[in-house]
């Protein structure tokens, strides 16, 4: 099966005799030799970037074509393979093939990145090819994700072009060090050295200004294969090395051991009651048995007894080995955990300056909860403040109330939890996160941490010594938040009036908090566009759990039109607490009442994105109650919810 051809050898052939290319081949066997054959050889993940135009797929074409490469398949393919036939027995890795940004394929969006392999006697290669089109922004951050280095594309005749920029600015963003800036077509500038000379200074001064440390330039013809696997003739001014021998010899390796151990734990292990395990794989640094280590966010110390693995206990494991530790003492480590080495463990933290990718067609909203994923970690984040956008063309920084589709920002970052993270720069798999809807399920953000803002251990609780259950004994009653939803006019306030005063009758401690009334103080710099509302729903959430604190049934009465603010309030109160009433009246009979007039002003355009008209009302979809204006009347329906508080 294995050919040769200059320094570079086959790995697998499945080619057909008469095709110029090979034909993929995803059979699991393949893959399964493929990876075995290799696996103890050094590894290179790089991504190129450029366009079609700028011969990125002649370039990527020749070198699987020359190094008789063999092995192409598009990720959908591996990815179902890797699912039917799984990693866990140790016998093959197919996460090698297909990791990416794996949680954005569970969460179901097409990300169109192919991976492909290849091998030389020195190393062997995982290129992510990210095709065009609008996109662009988002398959290119899923394969730098996980690069090593990027093969950067530019057209001898054209030079440095704003799609340069931009990949070049996306490329340190993901954390990539190393630039092969492949300038192309040579043979179309007659191989003129002060062309390529030009190009690189030019280059060069954009990778120092975007802190992109290594960048080797080679004078290239992707099409005649000059400089591609060996010397060409045609460039005697240039001493470098190829393409090939570059990407067999550059030093990628970062010094993560310098960090200590970090083990994510991905999964707890215990099949019988004299055994517990953490399982996962090494991120950073190495472990032998007898060494102290801290779990985190806990901070619990141990020492660890066992190294298990599919080949037995082992006496050291070092970074990228799956393994599982068995500890001297019972600690509560769940899945998302990190165990680290105990000499210099990451921090922890609720709080972060992160640059953030946006990927959905939907814009992004501060104050709006998002799930963050980072490493096996899932938790509840938003994002409190956009300090900027930044222009990926220009990297000019400009204000911003929120972001669009591929738009990059330096914001801050908030957790409901703490968390054990490293910088990206420092540690990409402790410092990157993606974002995801949580009506949605998508993956609408991937991000890299910077710095935390404050540490968590810093900020405590204040403990009070009268708690919420004796406040609510001394007043003989069940501390709720009813949560009135519902358009303008719907009759939200008139409701809450009447159960209000029924409750104040039977002895209750009752309060009510109204949108119009709160918006005339607490909440007055705030008007009525998506971003405005989401932060009105979570001042007013946050206070109604206050006065639930307080020991008091609150009734709250806000149009409330989004659905994940209404969850995010609901999430904030004990099981059962929470109470969310729809005011359910048709908009047709709410802008007949217009007891305002405020429908007619809509209408007439005097009032920009009123409720129903130009701005969207999502009604929910399991509410506690549901109160059908047009059925009944005021006064049976707050009885409905008196007879609802009272079961
Ligand atoms: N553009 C626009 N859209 C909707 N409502 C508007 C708007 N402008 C002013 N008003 C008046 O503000 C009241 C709604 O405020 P809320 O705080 O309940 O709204 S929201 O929950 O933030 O969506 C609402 O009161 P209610 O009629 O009691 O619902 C309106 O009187
Ligand atoms: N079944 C009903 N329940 C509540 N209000 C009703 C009902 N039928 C008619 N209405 C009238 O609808 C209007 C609702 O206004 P309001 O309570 O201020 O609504 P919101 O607070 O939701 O904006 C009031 O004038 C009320 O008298």
């Amino acid at each position: 099966m294995g050919h040769s051809k200059g320094n570079a050898s086959a790995v697998l052939a499945f080619s057909k005799a008469d095709s110029p290319f090979p034909i993929p081949d995803s059979r699991p066997s393949a893959v399964a030799s493929y990876l075995q054959q290799h696996e103890h050889k050094s590894q290179l993940r790089f991504i190129t970037c450029g366009s079609v135009d700028d011969g990125k797929s002649t370039l990527i074409g020749r070198l699987l074509h020359d190094t008789q490469l063999l092995f192409a398949d598009q990720l959908a393919a591996l990815d179902a393979d890797s699912r039917r036939h799984g990693t866990r027995n140790g016998e093959v890795d197919f996460a090698l093939l297909v990791d990416g940004l794996a949680a954005e394929r569970e969460q179901g969006i097409t990300i169109d990145v192919a991976y492909r392999f290849f091998g030389t006697e020195k190393r062997k290669f995982i290129v992510a090819d990210c095709p065009g089109h609008e996109q662009y922004t988002r398959n290119m951050a899923t394969g730098a994700s996980t690069a090593d280095l990027a093969v950067v594309l530019v057209d001898a005749r054209k030079g440095l072009l704003t799609q340069t920029r931009r990949h070049s600015y996306i490329v340190s963003l993901l954390g990539i060090r190393h630039v092969l800036l492949a300038v192309n077509k040579m043979d179309l500038v007659d191989f003129d050295q002060a062309v390529f000379e030009r190009i690189v200074g030019e280059y060069r001064e954009l990778a120092e200004k975007l802190g992109i440390e290594h960048v080797q330039a080679i004078p290239l013809s992707a099409l005649n294969g000059d400089n591609l696997i060996a010397a060409s003739t045609a460039t005697p001014w240039y001493r470098g090395p190829s393409v090939l021998e570059h990407l067999e010899t550059v030093d990628v390796a970062r010094d993560a051991s310098a960090l200590g151990l970090r083990l994510p734990v991905q999964w707890v292990n215990r099949p019988h009651q004299d055994f517990r395990g953490f399982a996962g794989t090494i991120a950073a640094g190495s472990v032998r048995p007898g060494d102290e280590i801290v779990a985190l966010p806990s901070g619990r110390r141990s020492r660890v007894q066992r190294i298990v693995s599919a080949d037995g206990d082992l006496a050291q494991a070092v970074a990228g080995q799956a393994i599982t530790l068995t500890l001297d003492d019972e600690l509560d480590i769940s899945r998302g955990d990190i165990i680290a080495g105990a000499a210099q463990p990451p921090e922890v933290a609720d709080q972060f300056a992160a640059h953030l990718l946006w990927m959905d067609s939907k814009p992004l909203l501060p104050g709006r909860f998002y799930w963050l994923k980072i490493g096996a970690r899932t938790v509840s984040a938003s994002i409190t403040e956009i300090k900027h956008k930044i222009d990926v063309n220009t990297q000019a920084q400009l204000a911003a109330k929120q972001l669009e589709l591929n738009e990059v920002a330096y914001c801050n970052l908030g957790l409901d939890q703490p968390i054990a993270f490293e910088a990206y720069r420092d540690n990409r798999e402790l410092g990157s996160f993606i974002l995801i809807d949580r009506q949605t399920n998508a993956t609408v953000a991937a991000g890299t941490l910077d710095f935390a803002l404050r540490r968590a251990a810093n900020i405590h609780w204040q403990a009070v010594d009268v708690d919420k259950a004796a406040r609510a004994r001394s007043k003989q009653q069940r501390p709720r938040c009813v949560w009135f939803t519902g358009l303008s006019g719907s009759g939200k306030s008139t409701i809450a009036n009447l159960v209000d005063a029924q409750l104040h009758a039977l002895g209750h401690h009752s309060f009510i908090l109204d949108g119009d009334n709160v918006r005339h103080g607490l909440n007055k710099d705030l008007g009525f566009t998506d971003g405005d509302r989401v932060e009105n729903i979570r001042r007013v959430a946050e206070v109604a759990k206050l006065m639930t604190d307080a020991g008091l049934i609150v009734l709250v009465s806000f149009i409330s039109p989004f659905r994940a603010e209404r969850q995010l309030a609901r999430e904030l109160f004990e099981d059962g607490e929470f109470v969310e009433v729809h005011v359910d009246t048709p908009l047709a009979e709410a802008e007949r009442r217009d007891v305002k007039g405020l429908y007619a002003k809509a209408r007439a355009g005097k009032i920009p994105n009123f409720t129903g008209i130009d701005s969207p009302y999502e009604a929910p979809q399991a509410p506690e109650l549901r109160l059908a204006t047009l059925d009944e009347d005021a006064q049976a329906l707050a009885q409905r919810v008196i007879d609802y508080l009272r079961d």
